[in-house]
């Protein structure tokens, strides 16, 4: 089953001085859940996130996903993990520019050797843009990349996605819509969604609450928002 546990983790950068940014933090997270990382500006969210990801490896601690400590594999059998098993979604989109919207979504399919079949269309649907695919990124919306950026990162039936500020260079309806987007679009096919954000709204959504504060984390629970303090 599609699960994360982490076990004392702890990224520091540089040498003498060295800057600690998590420190020793611990959880689980299990299959279909969705899980939303709070804390202030610096508090480590997106260490934590990317550290869950494989994107980044710790200094300490340990992360599995599906039982396996990520550190123990090769970089291209990291590679292929995250590339077959997990999506991401970012601040700032991070589309193609060179590309098509199509073409965009076509990559994580041909880099997975995955049939193309009708999935391009059916994504595009279902993020509302069918008739915006043969068009170039940057002639798009904000909110209309970030529903791009979606479907790129679902194409490939991922067991999670990663979204990192997903929503903040939005304005509130854009941000409202893509918040309903993932979380619906995780939940009808059981995904885990971990996301950082700084928007409250999100929080009510969430199974699980990671609330980090001087690179510890603070509260592990939903429903007790107290810690939510960005
Ligand atoms: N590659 C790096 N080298 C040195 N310091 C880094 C590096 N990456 C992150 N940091 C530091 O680690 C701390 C945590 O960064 P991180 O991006 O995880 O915070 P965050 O909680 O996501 O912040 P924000 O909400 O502002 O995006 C920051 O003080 C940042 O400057």
């Amino acid at each position: 089953m599609a699960d994360i546990a982490f076990d004392s983790l702890t990224r520091w950068y540089g040498e003498s001085p060295r800057r600690q940014v998590l420190n020793g933090v611990s959880g689980h997270i299990r299959g279909g859940e969705f899980v939303v990382v709070v804390g202030r500006s610096g508090s480590g969210k997106s260490t934590l996130l990317n550290l869950l990801g494989g994107l980044d490896l710790p200094s300490q601690g340990t992360v599995r996903v599906d039982g396996t400590d990520i550190a123990t594999l090769k970089d291209a059998e990291l590679t292929a993990l995250r590339r077959a098993r997990m999506g991401f979604v970012f601040q700032a989109y991070n589309l193609i520019p060179t590309l098509s919207v199509a073409d965009n979504l076509r990559l994580p399919l041909s880099l997975n050797g995955l049939a193309e079949g009708d999935r391009i269309d059916k994504w595009l649907e279902r993020v509302g843009l069918s008739d915006r695919a043969d068009a170039w990124p940057d002639t798009l919306s904000g909110g209309e990349q970030q529903r791009v950026a979606i479907a790129r990162a679902l194409i490939h039936d991922p067991a999670f996605i990663f979204a990192d500020e997903p929503t903040g260079n939005l304005d509130l309806e854009n941000a409202e819509r893509i918040v309903g987007l993932l979380d619906g679009l995780c939940r009808e096919a059981g995904r885990t969604l971990i996301m950082v954000t700084h928007a409250h709204e999100v929080v009510g959504l969430a199974d699980q609450l990671l609330t980090i504060r001087d690179g510890r984390l603070v509260e592990a629970d939903a429903g007790t928002s107290t810690g939510a303090t960005p």
